[in-house]
């Protein structure tokens, strides 16, 4: 059985009318398969979390229909749990789907789900904080100036008006700029793999899964889809005017040779900050002191990509 989760809400309504298309092709029509319409922010996560617990009964892949916010909270509700993953692009950023290499219309997608007889191999991120909550992030982690963007775009009305049009992918270019005004750069100390250095004027240290975020810019461009280790990039000691042209090279990835921009690879990152800073995962944000990041050392599967 094909079980469908659905963000009616994500990008602006996009989800929702993606499933309803597919919904009444033939192709759908022919699946065994249930649909579960997510009703409030951390549904998807839920819903999934009892899927695994009815494993045994013969769900085939969980096909998710959303944006980047509704798979973080299926592969976190999975855990451990082996249940195939597929994922048709329906929010406003949909970056896994960009990491994924997935493609074509979402009937298309449909089919290459449901046809593709190789899973791929996803190795997800873990992070811990200090209140002992541990969690995965499935595209990317960020702290600082990034998570102050991704928090202003989802409070905004922007956002909303700009999914309405179909440019949704513009919203976080308007962020930036809005949020590069009043930007402070904090003090951190960050231990890569056992070495320890603190930054007196931090911007942002981002963890990725692989290069894309933020609607399809190359944050990370040598990131990869890899098991064990997790390319790491931080930015510091940069002016704002630098860092507005420094986030006009990000879409090509040509950021990188700034250079106050250093990029590492590591298998455990801890940050810490005597001051509440801003963290993203995956597009949601939320504040923290400390935090301490892995690989994840099971892979997640997930069908119809085109990697
Ligand atoms: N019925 C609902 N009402 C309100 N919020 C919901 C509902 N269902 C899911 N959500 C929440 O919607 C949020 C946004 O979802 P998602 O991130 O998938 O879309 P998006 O923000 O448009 O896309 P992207 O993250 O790719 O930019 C998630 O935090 C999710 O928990």
């Amino acid at each position: 059985m094909y079980v469908f989760i659905v963000n009616p809400v994500a990008g602006n309504g996009r989800g929702e009318k993606i499933y309803r298309r597919l919904s009444k092709t033939d192709y759908f029509k022919r699946l065994d398969s249930k649909v579960y319409i997510t009703a409030f922010q951390g549904h998807a996560e839920k819903i999934a979390r009892q899927l695994v617990l009815q494993a045994h009964t013969n769900i085939k892949t969980i096909i998710v229909v959303g944006g980047d916010g509704t798979i973080h909270e299926v592969v976190n509700g999975i855990g451990n749990g082996r249940i195939p993953i597929g994922y048709i692009p329906g929010g406003s950023g949909n970056d896994f789907g960009r990491g994924c290499k997935v493609r074509g219309t979402p009937k298309q997608m449909l089919r290459r789900i449901v046809e593709d007889s190789d899973v791929t191999p996803y190795w997800i991120g873990d992070y811990l904080l200090e209140n002992g909550e541990k969690r995965h992030f499935v595209n990317s982690i960020g702290f600082g100036f990034d998570a102050e963007i991704a928090e202003h775009a989802n409070q905004s009305v922007y956002k909303k008006l700009l999914n309405r049009f179909h440019i949704g992918k513009i919203t976080y270019v308007i962020a930036l700029i809005l949020v590069l005004f009043k930007f402070k750069p904090f003090e951190i100390e960050i231990e890569v793999d056992g070495t320890r250095q603190v930054i007196k004027k931090c911007w942002m240290v981002t963890i990725a899964n692989h290069q894309y975020y933020g609607g399809g810019m190359k944050i990370i461009p040598t990131a990869k889809i890899q098991p064990q280790r997790m390319p790491v990039l931080i930015i510091q000691d940069i002016s704002k005017w630098k860092i507005l042209g420094l986030f006009l090279t990000v879409f090509t990835g040509k950021h990188t040779s700034f250079k106050e921009v250093t990029v590492l690879e590591a298998e455990k990152v801890s940050i810490s900050s005597t001051n509440l800073i801003f963290y993203q995962v995956d597009g949601q944000t939320s504040k923290c002191n400390t935090c301490t990041l892995l690989k994840n050392s099971r892979e997640i599967q997930v069908l119809g990509t085109n990697i």
